[in-house]
Order: structure tokens, then sequence, then C-alpha cells
């Protein structure tokens, strides 16, 4: 094991050095998993010399392995335990259970090639991580995937808590969804403190742990500590041997505590020494990149849409599939990008808009009712128009550049009474482009070339994961329910000779295999096509008996290599995620 570590921190260093000065052409290997040193390994100097602000500290004992080391547990329902215990075997279940409470250690960035290139970006993010003071991490690129560079970032370490011999550490306890969003490199906003030391002022250095739910005595779950709570640093404090084993890093506090839980936002707690360190990109390159986890950047390319291409994206918010399905068409064709949520499709297309991408069209629809059988190719329009209405420039125009701008397409009285309005009202307070988006009434069946189906699903997959036990076997059901039938309007959009793909960012096999199952069942004119770029690992093959009735159905042996199944404790280091890709042959009805 420490040969592969030597030899991994070797090649990242060669990996570093030949990027500074990079070659396009020379293309790098690829970062799979780039395991870290666990610890932080401090060198004598650095033992004997404690940093000049921290003269009038000492660190809390060293105690590996004990209250201050992180070492989450996930709980899980026992029913949901039990099934993927059998789907994985149960050892490598809770190694799974355990790689989720962590966050991946790199960041995966997709470059949009419409802005900018992969050197470019590259050069970039070197000057960035040296301004950041960032050196140890390193960029790496994969050939298969020219547009995206990873970033990586170490953890977990270990760190010494500082606290004056003569007072107990002075802590914050932050909600779990606070709690994952620093480990994955966020700062502490104030909503998200529950508890803090008393005398807490700003300045101080305080360690910073999570409140993660417990039982209650009713079958549900309680935080059981309010928003407010003094802690007094002593074993009679509110949750204090619940939070073995939870500490997340240390801080200075940017607000007294009475500030911390008067003021209504802003940073409560400035992190300083993480158990992961992952270098920040908010804010940075605006449009030229895009933060995507691996398995999604891969989602994508699976698809494979071709410039020209009428591409359907079926749940499509924030948008990070539907943007990077159009880079790859080149912005040419169509991207049509649904979400049932108003403000998500603003998400998407503030961010098509960032990324300066035009053929995304982005509407307010239920998926489910995606489908409007009235309609022919490519009739559509004639609903669009009038909701594409409110999407329009802050310029003032006149009724002549109205006309203009529409090129020649039918616009209804009603619809330039409906547009002049709002040029005089301007935008509205969601959008700089109007603040509405538009609806849809759905698509004529077969009219889409390629359809991805990115389905609401568990997320048993995503990391860091301090809690999973909200699921329960009839929730997981439901949700591979609420899949066929979404799945189900896929079939009825693509046109014979299309594509679907089907992705989760679950590790449930019940909305991933037995959604398989369920296509190739249910539609003989689908096939289970290869995928490109193949990262992922195999999908399970097998079944699993629900009860005397009932048994779950995943997949044959010879379906096994053609989906793809990112596992949180493979190499590549990803989220949980599953991909399959459809082909369509000629319709019958199922
Ligand atoms: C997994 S997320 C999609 C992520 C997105 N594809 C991306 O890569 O950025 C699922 C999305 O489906 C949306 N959704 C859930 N039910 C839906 C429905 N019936 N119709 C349309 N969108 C739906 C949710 O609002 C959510 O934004």
């Amino acid at each position: 094991m420490k040969k592969v570590e030597a030899l991994v921190r070797r090649e990242s260093n060669v990996m570093r050095l030949a990027l500074a000065k990079w070659d396009p052409f020379k293309p790098l290997c690829l970062i799979r998993r780039q395991r870290q040193p666990h610890s932080l390994s401090l060198n004598k100097a650095t033992m004997n010399a404690p940093p000049p602000q921290v003269a009038q500290v000492a660190p809390v004992e060293a105690d590996a392995g004990g209250r201050y080391a992180f070492n989450p547990t996930l709980k899980w329902d026992p029913q949901v335990e039990a099934y993927l215990s059998q789907a994985y075997g149960g050892p490598h279940f809770w190694r799974i259970s355990s790689a989720l409470t962590r966050p991946s250690c790199y960041s995966s960035l997709r470059v949009n090639t419409l802005k900018s290139s992969t050197p470019h970006v590259n050069a970039k993010l070197l000057n960035l991580l040296s301004q950041q003071q960032q050196e140890s991490s390193f960029i790496s690129h994969d050939p298969a995937l020219p547009d995206v560079l990873y970033v990586s970032g170490t953890g977990p370490h270990h760190v010494p808590y500082h606290h004056h011999p003569a007072h107990p550490l002075k802590e914050v306890i932050v909600s779990r969804k606070c709690a994952e969003a620093v480990l994955r490199g966020a700062q502490i906003y104030v909503p998200g403190v529950m508890a803090c030391s008393a005398h807490v002022e700003k300045g101080d250095k305080v360690a910073v742990s999570v409140a993660i739910e417990k039982p209650t005595e009713t079958g549900g779950w309680t935080l059981g500590i309010t928003r407010g709570t003094v802690l007094h640093g002593i074993p009679s404090d509110v949750r204090y041997e619940d939070r073995h084993g939870l500490y997340i890093g240390e801080g200075v506090a940017s607000m007294s505590r009475t500030g911390i839980f008067r003021a209504k936002e802003g940073i409560a707690v400035e992190m300083t020494n993480r158990v992961y360190r992952l270098p920040s990109f908010n804010d940075v390159l605006e449009g030229e990149i895009f933060l995507q986890n691996l398995p999604s950047i891969v989602t994508a390319r699976v698809l494979d849409p071709q410039p020209g291409e009428r591409i359907l994206d079926m749940c499509a918010a924030p948008g990070g599939k539907t943007t990077a399905i159009a880079i790859l068409m080149k912005d040419k064709g169509e991207v049509i990008a649904l979400d049932r949520s108003h403000n998500k499709v603003m998400d998407i297309l503030k961010l098509a808009d960032e990324m300066e991408i035009k053929c995304i069209k982005a509407y307010k629809l239920d998926a489910l009712k995606s489908v409007n059988s009235n309609m022919s190719i490519p009739d559509e329009n004639e609903v669009m128009l009038e909701e594409q209405s409110v999407i329009v420039d802050e310029e003032c125009y006149d009724l002549t550049n109205l006309q203009k701008e529409e090129k020649g397409r039918y616009l209804s009285k009603a619809v330039m009474r409906k547009r002049m309005r709002q040029l005089r009202n301007g935008p509205g307070k969601n959008n700089s482009k109007g603040g509405k988006v538009a609806n849809s009434k759905g698509f004529a069946p077969n009219s889409f070339d390629h359809v991805l189906l990115d389905a609401p699903c568990s997320a048993l997959g995503l990391r860091p994961r301090l809690f999973a036990a909200e699921e329960t076997i009839e929730s997981l059901r439901r949700h591979g329910t609420y899949q066929r039938r979404m799945f189900d309007r896929a079939v009825q959009l693509v046109r014979p000779g299309g594509v679907i793909v089907y992705s989760t960012c679950t590790i449930n096999p019940g909305e991933n295999e037995a959604l398989v199952r369920y296509a190739l069942d249910t539609y003989e004119f689908l096939t289970l096509v290869p995928q490109s770029p193949k990262i992922g690992g195999p999908g399970i093959v097998g079944s699993y008996r629900i009860d005397e009735t009932h048994t779950e159905e995943w997949l044959k042996e010879s379906e096994a290599e053609l989906v793809q199944r990112f596992d949180p404790v493979s190499d590549t280091d990803t989220i949980g995620f599953f991909i399959a890709k459809f082909m369509v042959g000629m319709k019958r009805e199922a």
C-alpha cells in the first residue's frame, strides 16, 4: 500500500510539473483516485515551532482514532440495509457506506470549449492555485475526456484543535447540510450554526462538529438540539457523546456568539483547517468552466449528441448536463431542457446565458406531461411561441424591433401586447431576461433524436452524506415507480433509430438495474448498447425477493457490462452513479 501511495505521489508531482508547461498535443495520463497521505505529516521544525498566532494555545492531546478524528458512520433504515447488503454483499456495502461519508478527493472541471480551451483554463487555474497558496493541489487531465481538468484535494487530515490549557475548547455545532457543504469546501454561514460555546468572540478559534439526527421513541428522527444552544465543552453538554468522530475542522469565528444567532446571513465561521482540503472555485472563471462530477460529464458524452440534432433533457435543472450536451453539439441544433420547477428553469437559463450557449430552450413542464399526441412535428413552435415571448432582452424595443427580432415568425396581437407590456415594465425579479420562464404544452411523439432522462432519484450516491436513514424500502420503491413512468414518456418522445440515456445518482439497484429490466421487458424494440467512454464498472446481476409474491429483477449476465455503475469505493473516487444507454428500433405499442 505504501508503495502505491509513494508511486501516486511521485506521479502526481510529474503531472503537476508537466501541466505547468502543458503541451496540448501531448496528452497526459488519467487521474484516477489520487490516494493522499491519510494524515498531515508534520516535520520536526513545524512541531517544535508553533506558528506565532497560536503561541498562547496548545493543541488538544492527539487522539488518533478518538473523539476528534473524523470517523462518521452512516445510519440506514434496517430494511434498506438488508436490501443493499444483499445487492453488494455485506462487507462491500459497508465500504460504500463509509466512502459516502467522505467527499471525493478531487474536483472535476468541465471546460466550456465554446468560450475557452482546456490549455487556456489550465494556465488560469495554475495561476489561481498559486494565488490561493494551494501549491499542493495539482491539475491533471485525461485524453479520453479532452474538455475536463481534475484538481486534486487531500484528506482526511488530522486537525490539531487548539485551546488554552486552562479553558475548554471553544466549539460550534453545525447542521448536517452545512457540514456536508463544509466538507466540500464551503465556509460556515449563519443559518448553518446550531450551537456555540458561551463567550465566543469574533476572531476566536473554534472546533467545528456536526449534529446528526437521532432516533426518537416513536420511530422518527430528531436533531435533539435547538438553534442557539450554549455549549460549555463539558460532558454534560447536549450531544457531547454523539459528537465523537464528527469533528470536521477548525475555524475562526467571524462574529461573536450573539452576532451569529442574531444575524440573518453572512459567514459565521471561516474555516482555517479542514479534515478534507478541496480547492475552491466559487465565482472563478465564470462561464468558462463548470464544476461537475465525473459521472455527469460522462453521461453527456455517452448520449453522443451531434451538431444539428434535436435533443430532449427531461429533468434538466440546474443544467449541468444540458450545457455539456449543447457544447458537444457546438451550439448547433436544439436542446430542449425541461424541469417542473420554475426557479430551477431560471437556473438553467442563467447558466446557459453565462456560458453563452444559444441552442438551449428551457421550459417549465412536468416531464410526465411532456407527450402531446395532438401535435405533429414541428408544430410545437405554435405552442411555445407565446411563452417564448417573455424571454427578451432588457433593451428598449419598439414594435418594429420586436417584429425584426422574430424574423418572420408569426406573432399574434396578444403576444405582441404581452411583449410590449413586459418591455415597458422591465425585467422581473428573478431574471434579467424577463423573470419568467416559458411553459410548454408538450412535444410530439417521436420528435427527438436523443432523450436524456437524468431521473429524480433517492440520491443515495451523493457524497459526502452524513445521514441516510430517511429513505425506507417503501420510499425507494416509490422512486422506482416514478422513474418507470418517466421512462415511458422518454420512449414515446424519441424517434425510431434514436437513443435514450437513463442515469441516476443513487446506489439503489431498484432505481438502476431494475429500471433497465423494466425497459427491456416492456419495450422489445429497445436494445441496451455499449457506452463510450466507459469509466464505471459493471451493473448488478440477479434479483431480490421482496416478499412471497414479489421479486425485483436486476440484470442478466450478458447485460452487466453494457451499463456503467460508478462505485464510490472504486479508484475513480466518484459519487455513486448509474448510466444505461438504449437504442430505439422500430416501435410497437408496449
Ligand atoms: C437529478 S436532478 C437533474 C440534474 C440535471 N440533469 C443536471 O445534470 O444538472 C433531477 C431534476 O428533476 C426535476 N424533476 C423532478 N420531477 C420532475 C418532473 N416530473 N418533470 C420535470 N422535472 C422533474 C427536479 O426538479 C430536479 O431538478
